[in-house]
């Protein structure tokens, strides 16, 4: 099949390299041109693993083709995705500007019948928003050609999204058209392993099962952060207490971490989205709003602990923190909403130097705090290390925010040694309290 990708961010380029692996001839268009410059010279714009590969062979196969021309999109793809950005306006609802200018486009060019699928998180009723703009254009340009609306949302995870995407729990497909669903039945074949995981529905409960998702595994995160902090004062351990809910095939036993609040570019600004939603619908939904609120406090639970630690942010000032993990996961380099940036925020507020190692979102946790702070704060307040050893030198204590591989059996001897008030503040419950404080250090995890 011949398939448009309207952007080329994180969605966009996985759903457009995987298509094109499975035989497809895909052509991705974005409106950034340093993205698409950078993947024709066969670059990555993401860290994400497995990604390169599947770009890079497909790339050269000819299957997969970028491009910043809307012409030779439209022109392109039988079935054209849109795959663009959906961030929170300021009332917390989806900006739904760049969905539509990709409609708008669309409108303008096509010339032979299509399926236009929304891949983009969006409300409900976007698809009739996207299939009236459509229309409009085509009434503009007094031509009457046939095309369809689906939903199909995504659900891959970063760090994880190429396999999400190759080997998919489920397949949404939103429509009110049966050749519409077989075209989607038809690309999806290929990853539709085993049992059928495609599942078909009207479009409108599409668009509402993404959002349920996610508000639904934010719950789960949010109830996890907030029984952590009553373990914490109950002398509980909420590890123990995560090992036996989730054992209840009910419950199950994804999705339960309590840490440092849950970041990312989705979960964020779906939950809010999802609240504006139910509003704007005459509706409330009162869990999701504690979900959000619960979150937002939980993000400063590091540096509440390493206050009190040093008994009060007052004596703070001048104290060196070093920090493992700076990417709002491990295995990727996305710095949206990341919890890390909430602890920088308050260290530096708090007048500390910080010291920060992370595999691979140093470049863009840098670009984001020197637009933030500035040139001269970063310089003297902000180091980024090269390894995670080098931001330990010289530092009081250690704060760990993202729980990547590389942190998860450090020598504690050598740590203990390293810092100079001999402390870890654990915000992944990744280490065993027994062996830390076995070393000679002083250990804070979250919920026990
Ligand atoms: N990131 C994820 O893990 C993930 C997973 C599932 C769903 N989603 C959803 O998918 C959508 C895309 O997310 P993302 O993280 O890939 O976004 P992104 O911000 O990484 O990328 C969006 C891309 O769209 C491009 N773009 C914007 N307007 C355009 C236009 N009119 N024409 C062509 N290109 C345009 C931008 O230049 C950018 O490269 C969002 O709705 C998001 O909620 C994201
Ligand atoms: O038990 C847990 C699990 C996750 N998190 C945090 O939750 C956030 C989101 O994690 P994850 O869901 O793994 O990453 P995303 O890539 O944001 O993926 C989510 O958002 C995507 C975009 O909508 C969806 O497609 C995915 O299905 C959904 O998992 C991160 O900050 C995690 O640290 C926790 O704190 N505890």
């Amino acid at each position: 099949m011949k398939i448009t990708v309207i952007g080329t961010g994180y969605v966009g380029l996985v759903s457009g390299a995987c298509f094109a692996d499975s035989g497809n001839t895909v052509l991705c268009l974005d409106l950034d041109a340093r993205k698409i410059d950078m993947l024709n010279s066969g670059g990555i714009p993401i860290h994400e693993p497995g990604l390169e590969t599947v770009v890079q062979r497909n790339h050269a196969a000819g299957r997969l083709i970028f491009s910043t021309s809307y012409d030779k999109a439209i022109d392109h793809g039988d079935v054209i995705f849109i795959a663009v950005g959906t961030p929170p306006d300021e009332d917390g609802s989806a900006d739904l500007s760049h969905v539509l200018a990709a409609a708008r486009s669309i409108g303008e060019r096509i010339t032979r019948p299509v399926v236009v699928v929304d891949k983009s998180t969006v409300p409900v009723g976007t698809a009739d928003a996207v299939r009236a703009t459509i229309a409009d254009e085509l009434r503009k340009r007094e031509l009457n050609i046939a095309f369809h609306v689906v939903s199909n949302p995504e659900f891959l995870k970063e760090g994880a999204a190429v396999d999400d995407f190759m080997r998919p729990d489920r397949i949404i497909v939103g429509s009110d058209d049966p050749s519409a669903t077989s075209v989607m039945r038809q690309l999806y074949k290929p990853f539709n392993r085993n049992h059928d995981r495609l599942i078909e529905m009207d479009v409108r409960s599409a668009e509402l099962t993404k959002y349920a998702a996610n508000a639904m595994l934010a719950t789960r995160i949010s109830f996890m952060n907030e029984l952590a902090n009553v373990a914490e004062a109950l002398g509980a351990d909420i590890e123990a207490v995560r090992y036996g809910i989730g054992s209840d095939p009910r419950i199950g036993p994804h999705f339960l971490y309590a840490g440092v609040g849950y970041g990312g570019s989705c979960f964020p600004k779906d939950v809010k989205a999802l609240v504006k939603i139910a509003n704007d619908n005459g509706k409330s939904l009162r869990v999701l709003e504690a979900v959000e609120a619960a979150n937002d406090l939980q993000k400063n639970v590091l540096f509440s602990k390493i206050c009190r630690h040093f008994g009060g942010a007052e004596r703070l000032k001048g104290t060196t923190i070093a920090l493992w993990g700076l990417s709002f996961k491990p295995n990727t380099d996305d710095m949206r909403e990341a919890p890390s940036l909430v602890l920088i925020r308050q260290l530096l507020a708090a007048g500390c130097r910080i010291q920060a190692y992370d595999p691979v979102a140093i470049s863009e946790a840098q670009r984001i705090l020197l637009k933030e702070f500035g040139e001269q704060q970063c310089s003297e307040m902000l180091k980024f290390a090269d390894s995670p050893w080098d931001a330990v030198q010289g530092a009081a204590v250690l704060a760990l925010v993202t729980e990547w591989r590389e942190f998860r059996a450090p020598d504690l001897h050598r740590l203990a040694a390293l810092l100079s008030q001999k402390a870890v503040f654990d915000g992944r419950n990744l280490y065993d309290r027994k062996d830390v404080e076995a070393a000679g250090l002083a250990y804070y995890g979250i919920g026990r």
